[in-house]
């Protein structure tokens, strides 16, 4: 059994619906994607996951069992709202914090410093958190939210406000919690993070999922409708091609959207007609082109 099974949950607030009927599981070692538009479903979610809040429907089971106080020290939690204490020592509320997830001082001291030394700020240790900049303070945060070493972790825009430099140097401390065995689940706007760090993903809009399942799938589901070809020189008559939609040239050639497959092939064989073609590549959708594709389409 999954570490983390979701299902069929069901959340009102007064007659507004904000999660109908939603259902997934995380694997251990994985990172699980909950996306959606603003007001979604997904905070809610987490929330509920989280036990923050109760369900009004369906069933959320940690390692087989509904929550508890005995689950706290198995959740992780980083929010996308800065809450720390400005006033009070980094050390002081990350030790705090981490007793109150069971851990013993010495042992959740070690950790921290461990922590600190690994994102290279040791000198935290004796900060108040006001005195740290927006970008260091989400990495205090981010300690305290794995300090204990939850198996469950739920990450609401984990990188945001951090510089590309600290947004890899997080990235790749995630992925070690995914290697270590964490179920991870993900949420955020940012699509390229999704990419690269999720194997599956549900896509919410206006508290229903829309969309679920591992991003291969899903990619597969959706038609490649974008042609790059790489020439330097001119290719006239590209957008009188059947089935080629619309034609842009690039600095390094054209970009071209196609509304049937055949035309990648047609497109290949005009442009080697008339000289060399450097790059020819027939691209598959984003995630954001399908987040957007999917929200856009269910919306109307
Ligand atoms: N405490 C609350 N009382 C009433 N309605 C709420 C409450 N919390 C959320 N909602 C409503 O439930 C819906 C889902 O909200 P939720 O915050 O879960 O969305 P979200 O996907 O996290 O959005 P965002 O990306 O903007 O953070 C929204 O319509 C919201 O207005």
């Amino acid at each position: 059994m999954n570490p983390l099974v979701i299902e069929k949950v069901f959340k009102q607030y007064g007659d507004k619906t904000a999660v109908n009927g939603l259902s997934f599981e995380v694997a251990q070692g994985e990172i699980y994607g909950l996306l959606g538009a603003n007001g979604a479903g997904k905070t809610t979610t987490m929330r509920m996951v989280l036990g923050l809040i109760l369900p009004d429907g369906g069933s959320i089971r940690y390692r087989g069992k509904t929550y508890s106080t005995e689950q706290l020290s198995m959740l992780g939690y980083l929010p996308e709202e800065r809450g720390m204490y400005p006033k009070i020592k980094v050390s002081e509320q990350i030790l705090y914090l981490a007793q109150l997830r069971g851990m013993s001082r010495r042992d959740a001291d070690a950790n921290l410093k461990r922590w600190l030394d690994r994102f290279q700020v040791p000198e935290y240790y004796n900060k108040k958190v006001e005195e740290l900049s927006k970008g260091n303070q989400q990495k205090i945060q981010f300690i305290a939210a794995v300090i204990h070493k939850p198996s469950i972790l739920i990450m609401d825009e984990a990188f945001s406000g951090l510089d590309p430099v600290n947004v890899e140097l997080l990235k790749s401390t995630v992925k070690e919690l995914r290697d270590d065995g964490a179920s991870i689940v993900f949420s955020t706007h940012r699509m390229e993070h999704v990419e690269e760090l999720c194997r599956n993903i549900t896509i919410m809009h206006k508290s229903n999922p829309v969309l679920q399942g591992p991003i291969r799938d899903i990619k597969n589901r959706f038609p490649k409708e974008k042609v790059v070809v790489g020439a330097e020189r001119d290719i006239p008559g590209l957008d009188r091609i059947p089935g080629v939609v619309s034609a842009t040239r690039t600095e390094r050639g054209y970009d071209l959207r196609i509304s049937r497959k055949e035309a990648a092939q047609e497109i290949l064989k005009h442009a080697m007609a008339q000289g060399p073609v450097e790059r020819f590549e027939l691209l598959e959708p984003t995630l954001n082109e399908i987040f957007i594709k999917t929200v856009g389409e269910s919306h109307e």
